[in-house]
């Protein structure tokens, strides 16, 4: 795996997947980073007035790891772009290597909660770097919650919906039993070219019991409230008082979610 230093993650700049990128094969490649850094927060309980150690001011009360996982050229690079920096990523594809990871700090009803997003590369070579990280193995984040998945399709592509299933097997494997975990189903934007109808998704992620959306990282669709709900479950999860009425993500994501018909995200 190759590595390099990684520009801050919190500019909003190009991203830091984006430098340098090297040729494997055919198909350009884009470097990820082994270990976090020293941006990387620790997963766990609030620590009020804290400042990420990155600098520039990215004040959280708590933080969280989230992965994203799905075969290669779904978009999860992308998806993670387009949360971060707000912008897409067209042109050449340049396939993720080894694994990469980004901050952005939410408002989640009054609390500044810092995500750490690790963005691991798809392809088949690289899978045993991902094992590493579903139970957080390289032991950098430390705390009482494993990285929340977000397992990502790409509705144009069957053979990445037929992959889900092995997705999960080996979540069930390598990752946390109660880990948060949601499907979704991106390039909803690609209407001509979808193969992978919406109830498909649906029947799917129901069979697992798993909270779904169709996204777009090309327009946006859903992007910021899929983030935004796993960094809503992980918060309750993490300090949820008795008395609080217990969050709901399948219903929060089934409410809020929109469909891949509206042409605004
Ligand atoms: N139309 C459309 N294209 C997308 C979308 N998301 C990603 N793409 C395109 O799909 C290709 C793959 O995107 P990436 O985000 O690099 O895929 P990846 O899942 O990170 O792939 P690996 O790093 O190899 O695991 C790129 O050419 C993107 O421009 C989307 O929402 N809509
Ligand atoms: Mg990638």
């Amino acid at each position: 795996m190759s590595r390099k230093k990684t520009p801050k993650s919190k500019g909003g700049s190009a991203p830091a997947t984006s430098a340098l990128p090297a040729t494997h094969g055919s198909r350009p490649v884009r470097p990820g980073t082994a270990r976090p850094g020293p941006d990387a927060p620790p997963n766990g309980p609030p620590q009020p007035g804290r400042s990420s150690l990155g600098g520039g001011g990215d004040f959280y009360d708590v933080a969280f790891k989230v992965m994203l996982v799905g075969d290669s050229g779904v978009g999860k690079t992308c998806l993670l772009v387009r949360f971060k920096d707000g912008a897409f990523l067209a042109g050449t594809f340049i396939s993720t290597v080894g694994i990469d990871f980004r901050n952005k700090v939410l408002d989640v009803d009054g609390m500044k909660v810092k995500l750490q997003i690790w963005d691991t590369a798809g392809q088949e070579r690289f899978r045993s770097v991902t094992h590493a990280y579903y139970r957080d193995a390289h032991g950098v984040l430390t705390g009482p919650l494993p990285p929340a998945l977000l397992l990502l399709y790409d509705v144009t592509n069957k053979a990445s919906f037929d992959s889900i299933q092995a997705w999960l097997t080996e979540i069930q494997e390598y990752a946390q039993h109660d880990v948060v975990l949601m499907l979704l189903g991106n390039k909803v934007d690609s209407a001509q070219e979808r193969v992978v109808k919406r109830e498909d998704g649906e029947k799917l992620a129901k069979e697992y019991g798993l909270p779904f959306m169709e996204t777009s990282a090309k327009t946006g669709l859903n992007v910021d409230l899929a983030f935004m709900a796993i960094a809503k479950e992980l918060k309750q999860r993490c300090m949820k008082a008795p008395s609080e009425p217990r969050f709901q993500l399948h219903d929060y994501v089934k409410r809020e979610g929109r469909g891949a018909s509206c042409c605004k995200p």
